[in-house]
């Protein structure tokens, strides 16, 4: 089978896009793909597949699987990326427009010219923050706030949030030392978390901007993770790290994102979406 692919990256967290508006993909095949697609040897090289698809109830509709073939509900890079190819390949005939995910629905504004799109900002939504929604093993409101959480040798103190898919975002004094290989490998797969979790630390350098990390689940360590930012604002403000309504500058590997939590409201992220490879794949399923 032959796949016509775009190859994008937000900040480097980079997937591989077929555009269902052009190609057919059978369901069952999607897994594999991603796979298949991912392995920097064999494939193409991502951290995973994401699709591009007509919507019935948003402009454009957006499903993304991990380099392991897992299936996410949301993911924030994805989502700049989509709303780049969407408005670039006149998907989507204003600058500001809406992509449906698996988590709900977003609004996605495009910022530079219809042949490139430089920099996009997503309205995400409104966090969610009760334990049984994360979700999280506990008692089912309460929210989960610096709570007290043993892995393995380290005593951390954990914030739970969703931003469609979860979030455990841990505070370290020194973003160099957080046990980002030997830890995120072991909660992001802790029963305490049925769904498994995605890993999250956090250096704040003030109030207004932090030095990020992230163990993606289903991917590993990645350069960035635009879901896993939004969380890690929100879970800022929650601790009283960082103000409600001001645009926090999050650090992550592959570069910056500006997020920022309206009080009772949305999270707002911005920031860059890059194109970089387009063409074939020729895959035979099983091979
Ligand atoms: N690994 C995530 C999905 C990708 C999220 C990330 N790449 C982003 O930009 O938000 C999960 O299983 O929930």
């Amino acid at each position: 089978m032959d796949i016509p692919f775009v190859k994008l990256h937000g900040l480097k967290n980079s997937y591989i896009f077929v555009d269902l508006f052009q190609f057919q993909l059978e369901e069952e095949s999607l897994a594999p793909l991603a796979i298949a697609v991912a392995d920097r040897n064999t494939g193409i090289g991502s951290d995973g597949l994401i699709l591009i698809h007509p919507s019935d109830t948003c402009d454009v509709g957006m499903r993304i699987f991990n380099l392991d073939g897992s299936e996410a509900m949301n993911c924030g890079n994805g989502l700049r990326c989509v709303a780049k190819y969407a408005y670039e390949n006149n998907i989507v005939e204003s600058d500001t427009f809406t992509i449906q995910t698996k988590a709900g629905q977003v609004e996605a504004q495009v910022h530079g010219t219809r042949a490139h799109v430089q920099e996009v900002t997503v309205d995400m939504g409104a966090p969610v923050l009760q334990r049984e929604l994360i979700p999280m093993q506990g008692a089912p409101a309460q929210q989960v706030v610096a709570e007290d959480f043993q892995a393995g040798e380290e005593q951390l103190l954990v914030t739970a949030v969703s931003m469609g898919n979860p979030h455990a975002v841990f505070f370290v004094d020194n973003i160099d030392d957080a046990p980002l290989y030997t830890q995120g490998p072991v909660i992001t797969n802790d029963p305490r978390f049925p769904d498994g979790v995605n890993v999250e630390f956090i250096e704040m350098l003030s109030n207004r901007e932090m030095h990020f990390r992230v163990w993606e689940r289903g991917s590993g360590v990645t350069q960035a993770c635009g879901t896993g930012a939004c969380a890690a604002v929100v879970a800022a403000i929650l601790n009283g790290k960082a103000p409600y309504g001001e645009e926090v500058t999050v650090h992550l590997s592959g570069g910056d994102l500006f997020i920022r939590w309206e009080k009772d409201g949305s999270v707002w992220m911005r920031g860059a979406a890059e194109k970089t490879v387009s063409g074939t794949f020729h895959w035979e399923r099983g091979a």
